[in-house]
């Protein structure tokens, strides 16, 4: 541990938010999409409407610690990546450790090295998180694994060949990897129990421009047939429907009326339908999704599950929101059991949020009180900023930088709601 400065928002409550937001690119689609950039050894990539947050920039750093050229354009979001010149098949520590997506460029070292080796992998921490789904995917389409105990090596000096491979559950990285494997590897690869989720849809339109032939999107099953070669295209990221359903809740917290433009509610799948069973009203105007909340919220029973079930990354704002409704919610998480983390935080400001037998059962409503909050992850932190615009006082929130991994500018956004926040930097004892 040593000193240094770390971001920490304030947030002074009780301002319902009115006006105009843009939701960004989504963070879950644009992390793959650089990696899946570096499949193709001509051409310069362009990416559209990436979000300018610490992931991406993670991911940019990554791709140019290997040899990749790599331009972040952030105010036109735009990213321009060049992979002809990749150097080194190496994914250092110091950079790998810091984000998931840092496993999403084993498929192109593998094509472009015929070997990956990976210092670390890192991403928020919500408990277990393993990978074997990956490493026995590599594994079934001739790749060996070594999973020494802090560097990980995969290799493949004859090349990757098609297989039948399954996910034991569906994962999201888990699907996106093993296309991107197969996708140059001659043969046919089927993949059994894939994720549905948006951004694996948003990953196969990408990938089928490069040139890859991938079927099955959306049905659980999905079909790669392996092509010799992949080309450089241009691409627009979808909107992440993770950062809108937060602008949602921001608003269903605080009251007030917004409009977010660049969202998609069918993208919202089953957290539309539970946000308005709380009370809370949408309404799409052409392109802009309207969110609306007057009356006080109702309480809910959310169940966690892989699209279009409810999405894990909106439990914790959910669970922000629960505290507010007049009456008992129950929430069980069931991807990441490290998410109940932020009850502890809820319950400094005055919330009742109890864990009993992994479920959480929220007790409202709650009068809110501003505090000082750790925030103990990405979504963990967003949830405590909608926790602060509902408070009474100032809520401070620390460290900012989960925040910043996935959302973009969330105190400039939030002001042009109306909302008081701010981001400052301080002092603070940090990793390392
Ligand atoms: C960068 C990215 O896209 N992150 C998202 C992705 O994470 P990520 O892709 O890591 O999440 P997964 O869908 O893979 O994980 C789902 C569950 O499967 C388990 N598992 C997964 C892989 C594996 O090899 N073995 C295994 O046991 C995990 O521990 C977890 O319990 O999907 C999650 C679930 O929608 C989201 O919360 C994350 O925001
Ligand atoms: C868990 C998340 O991200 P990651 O998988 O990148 O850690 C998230 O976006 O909430």
């Amino acid at each position: 541990m040593t000193k240094g400065t770390e971001i920490r928002y304030r947030v002074r409550g009780g301002t319902p938010l009115q006006g105009t937001v843009f939701v960004q690119g989504a963070k879950n689609a644009a992390l793959k999409m650089i990696a899946a950039a570096l499949l193709t050894d001509k051409g310069r990539t362009v990416l559209r409407n990436v979000p300018p947050i610490e992931d991406v920039r993670r991911a940019v750093e990554l791709a140019q610690v290997i040899g990749a050229r790599v331009e972040f354009h952030e105010a036109e979001r735009t990213l321009v990546v060049d992979a002809s010149t990749l150097t080194s098949p190496v994914l250092p520590a110091e950079i790998a450790r810091r984000f998931r997506g840092s496993v999403l460029f084993v498929p192109a070292l593998l094509h472009r090295f015929g070997e990956a080796v990976i210092e670390g992998v890192g991403g928020c921490n919500l408990g277990s998180r393993n990978l074997d789904f990956h490493y026995r995917g590599f594994a079934r389409l001739g790749a060996t694994v070594d999973e020494g105990e802090s560097v990980i090596r995969i290799t493949a000096r004859d090349g990757l060949r098609g297989a039948h491979l399954y996910l034991d559950t569906p994962s999201h990285t888990g699907t996106e990897n093993l296309m991107m494997a197969a996708s140059l590897a001659p043969g046919t690869t089927i993949i059994d129990n894939t994720a549905q989720e948006p951004e694996v849809l948003d990953m196969i339109a990408f990938l089928s421009k490069m040139g890859a032939e991938i079927s099955g999107g959306g049905t659980g099953f999905i079909t790669v047939h392996g092509v010799s070669e992949l080309r450089a295209v241009e691409h627009t990221v979808m909107a992440d429907r993770i950062d809108a359903g937060v602008f949602a809740m921001a608003a269903a917290s605080a009251g007030g009326e917004i409009n977010l433009v660049g969202a998609n509610l069918d993208h919202l799948g089953v957290v539309r339908w539970k946000l308005e069973q709380m009370g809370v009203e949408f309404a799409t105007n052409g392109a802009v999704l309207q969110v609306h909340r007057e009356k006080p919220l109702r309480p809910i029973n959310v169940i966690t599950s892989p699209f279009p079930g409810f999405a894990t990354d909106l439990q914790s704002p959910i669970m922000t929101l629960a505290t507010m409704a007049e009456g008992a919610s129950y929430i069980r998480e069931t991807i990441f059991d490290g998410r109940y983390s932020l009850a502890a935080e809820l319950n400094k400001m005055g919330a009742k949020v109890e864990i009993d037998n992994n479920v959480a059962i929220v007790h409202g409503p709650s009068v809110l009180r501003g505090t000082e909050v750790v925030a103990p992850d990405l979504r963990g932190g967003a949830a405590l900023i909608l926790a602060g615009l509902a408070a009474e006082g100032e809520t401070v929130i620390s460290p900012g930088y989960y925040i910043d991994r996935g959302h973009s500018a969330i105190d400039e956004r939030l002001r042009a709601l109306g909302a008081d926040v701010t981001c400052e930097e301080h002092e603070a004892v940090v990793a390392a």
